[in-house]
């Protein structure tokens, strides 16, 4: 049986041309993992990112996910092995009910689209599944409104419980918060804090807040490389970080 060390990536490294975007990065989110991944503008964030979610492909590195390869996976095949990052706002269907969303996660995971002749008595499960993850997002009273008629901060909500349905284990959160009005974020940091404990989260996120509120270890990447890495005692502490962060990156 293959144990649950969850996704390990070593010696990652991504070329541009001449441009290294990605610089020998070493990274364990074990199961129950609350990462996060900051850095300034272009320190190469959403590039590992895409490396992880095989929208890249590294120039060397390993990445494996409970000691299987990944790198050999193209996107859709790495979120059925178990690495999904959030769907985006714009690919809600803004037009369907959250339910309706939620059912379109479902079955996309399930293989099910097409089959329309499964047998009607096993839907009411699917229901249940549908209810139990609006229920853990707080969007019970939610599911039969439109996408379109919720405030910004409860899609950025659907969009989590929607990836969560295709029950990853590990979570790609980027920029949660990105859009939110202030008085709105706790939907998002609550949310964040009630995900599944075995489920591994890395949240890419310049609000230094949220990254506070919610990260159990933090990594800084600058000009591609881990400059350090620690828990958010050890880098709110840390003398690079601050002359980094002070040093003219303002969010
Ligand atoms: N397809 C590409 N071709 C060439 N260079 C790229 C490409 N994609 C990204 N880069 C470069 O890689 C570097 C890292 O960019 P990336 O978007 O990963 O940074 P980031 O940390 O996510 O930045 P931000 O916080 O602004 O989103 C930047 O210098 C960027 O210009």
């Amino acid at each position: 049986m293959t144990q649950a060390t969850g996704l390990r990536v070593r010696g990652l490294n991504k070329n541009f041309g001449g441009l290294t975007v990605a610089q020998d990065i070493n990274l364990d989110l074990p199961p129950g993992a609350r990462t996060a991944l900051i850095g300034p503008n272009g320190a190469g964030k959403t590039t590992f990112s895409n490396l992880i979610t095989g929208i890249l492909t590294p120039s060397a590195g390993e990445i494996t996910l409970n000691g299987h390869d990944l790198r050999a996976l193209n996107e859709a095949q790495r979120v059925k092995a178990g690495v999904a990052k959030t769907f985006q706002i714009t690919t809600l269907f803004r037009d369907l009910t959250v339910r309706q969303n939620l059912r379109l996660a479902q079955q996309e995971r399930d293989g099910r689209a097409q089959s329309w002749f499964r047998r009607a008595d096993s839907w009411p499960e699917a229901e249940d599944e549908i209810d139990a993850q609006l229920a853990a997002f707080r969007l019970s009273d939610m599911g039969d409104k439109r996408v379109d008629d919720l405030a910004y901060g409860q899609q950025r909500l659907v969009e989590m419980a929607m990836t969560l349905m295709l029950k990853p284990r590990v979570l790609i959160l980027d920029e949660p918060a990105a859009g939110v009005p202030s008085s709105d974020s706790h939907l998002i940091t609550d949310a964040i804090e009630r995900l599944p404990d075995d489920l591994a989260v890395l949240i890419i996120e310049h609000d230094m807040k949220l990254v506070f509120q919610v990260a159990r270890s933090i990594v800084v990447l600058v000009n591609g490389a881990i400059l350090t890495q620690g828990t958010p005692d050890e880098i709110a502490a840390n003398q690079q970080v601050r002359d980094l962060y002070l040093g003219g990156h303002h969010d």
